[in-house]
């Protein structure tokens, strides 16, 4: 595992952005797993301001996002659908049919949450793999549980995550109880990943992440077993680290 700790969030923004960027110059078809929340928002603002610059294409790359909200469309202000286009996919030329985010307004969640998974198997893995982390370790939306599942799954949201997410809704009755993710199973299976990490919020998920117990309590410590995870951090995220 690398972990860089950044003084300047420019430093932290910039390295983020060109690991996804040499990837995509190497590997025009690269498949690219994404995350919302506000740790990537920087970075998809680079990458959008490198692709007006001409320094990068992503009209080959494909995309998979780690999770949805369940029971909002997918036009909802609030979905990671609406989310994703708002700050990267309407700002790039990744072609529109390779982005692929679950659809938690579907009928059949299981039946969604199973043609994820194939379209992941069918056309995987992932090369890069974005991640942010919850205040309470969990990756996607893979909450600390005595269990956690492999492959995407419908999961009900702790109430601290979703106090913690009620931020971007007018009040916490509309914050959705559950959410389609993908499972720590398909996450690991990606050949690199970046875990992005900032804020003082954060120090204690990422001390127990990196340098605690393996264990289902905190999701984002499975990523030690994982043998290539880049870790950028601004000092205050890393401030617990040894
Ligand atoms: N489902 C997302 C996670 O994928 C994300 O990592 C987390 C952290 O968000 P932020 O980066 O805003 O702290 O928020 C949500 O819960």
């Amino acid at each position: 595992m690398n972990i860089f700790t950044f003084k300047q969030e420019e430093d932290f923004i910039q390295t983020g952005a060109s690991l996804i960027v040499s990837l995509i110059q190497g590997n025009p078809k690269a498949i690219l797993g994404l995350a919302t929340g506000s740790s990537p928002l920087g970075v998809y603002a680079r990458l959008a301001d490198m692709y007006t610059k001409g320094l990068v294409s992503f009209t080959e790359a494909s995309s998979y996002n780690l999770d949805e909200y369940v029971g909002l469309p997918g036009e909802h202000p609030q979905s990671y659908n609406s989310f994703m286009k708002q700050h990267l996919f309407n700002h790039i030329d990744i072609d529109s049919t390779r982005t692929h985010i679950p659809n938690g307004h579907a009928d059949d969640l299981q039946a969604e949450c199973q043609s994820y998974d194939l379209m992941l198997e069918q056309n995987g893995p992932v090369d890069l793999q974005l991640l942010g982390i919850g205040s309470n370790g969990h990756i996607g939306f893979n909450e600390p549980d005595d269990n956690l599942s492999g492959g995407t799954h419908v999961v009900d949201l702790l109430e601290e995550t979703i106090e913690a997410n009620a931020r971007f809704f007018t009040s916490l009755d509309e914050v959705p109880k559950q959410a389609i993710t993908m499972g720590v199973g398909s996450i690991m299976k990606a050949r690199q990943i970046v875990l992005l990490a900032r804020g003082t919020d954060k120090a204690e998920a990422v001390k127990a992440a990196l340098q605690g117990p393996i264990t289902t309590e905190c999701p984002a410590s499975l990523l030690q077993c994982h043998p290539n995870v880049i870790v950028l951090l601004d000092e205050e995220a890393g401030r617990l680290l040894s």
